[in-house]
């Protein structure tokens, strides 16, 4: 898997050669390439927004610097294969299946805005030639594009296969579908008593239907309480 990401900070992504995704990387598991929006500029002052039309508060996004920035780094042919993905608090909610479906993808290509945002004809055009997915991590206001990349990324590359050293701990998360869209349960290992508190005894009975059965009630116990939104869900397993 290629990653590609095109920001005016791409120092935010020197923290993936440190992080985990670094190790996908020296494993060849991913490919990553951060470049910088200004070096597809070419006026003095290296310029990449400008006044909105139509007016309003802000700057955004010139086009052009993307368009020349594309051509480059991904080609001037059509794809569908590509899937450029484009930050925005108006994007679709990013969710674990999303981050499932992108982890089969051989490039993802990340569009990092900042300003109030891109010129959407870069959207369009890119509509036009590949797979784009303008998509929010969530309800609050961020300054750009750039800690969704990595939010993204995060999620993607743990999901390639060959990644995590043990794939069955995937399957018991918040999310994944083989926690029936259920809240993962509450974690405790070694010491048993710590601070006056202690492990729940039935995780030390070695009983195992029991086990399954207490992290089964918490989990449905702590959707109920923190996603409700989730009880409803075909997948939830509870109504
Ligand atoms: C006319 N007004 C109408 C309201 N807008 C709102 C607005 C638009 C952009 C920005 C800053 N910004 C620039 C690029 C960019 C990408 C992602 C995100 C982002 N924020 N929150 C998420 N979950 C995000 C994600 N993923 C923010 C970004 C801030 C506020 C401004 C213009």
């Amino acid at each position: 898997m290629r990653l590609d990401y095109l920001s005016i900070f791409p120092a935010y992504f020197d923290v993936l050669d440190i992080s985990l995704v670094g190790k996908a990387a020296i494993n060849g598991l991913v490919e990553i390439h951060a470049h910088d929006l200004r070096d597809w500029t070419h006026d003095r002052h290296r310029t990449v927004d400008d006044t909105p039309c139509g007016g309003g508060a802000g700057m955004v996004m010139k086009p052009d610097p993307w368009g020349e920035a594309f051509d480059e780094i991904i080609g001037t042919e059509s794809d569908p294969s590509v899937h450029v993905i484009f930050p925005a608090p108006s994007g679709t909610p990013f969710t674990q299946s999303a981050a499932a479906e992108l982890s089969s993808a051989q490039r993802i290509v990340f569009c990092c805005g900042r300003y109030e945002g891109i010129d959407h004809r870069v959207i369009d055009y890119a509509r036009s030639m590949w797979t784009v997915h303008e998509v929010s991590l969530g309800d609050y206001v961020l300054n750009g594009g750039e800690v969704a990349a990595l939010a993204i990324t995060e999620a993607v590359v743990r999901l390639v296969p060959g990644f995590m050293g043990n794939p069955e701990s995937l399957a018991e998360e918040s999310f994944s579908a083989g926690q029936d869209g259920l809240l993962e349960y509450p974690l405790f290992t070694r010491p048993v008593s710590w601070r006056g508190l202690d492990v729940p005894e039935v995780l030390m009975s070695g009983h195992h239907g029991r086990i399954a059965s207490w992290r089964r009630d918490e989990s449905v116990r702590l959707t109920r309480e923190r996603r409700p939104d989730l009880t409803d869900s075909d997948s939830s397993g509870i109504h």
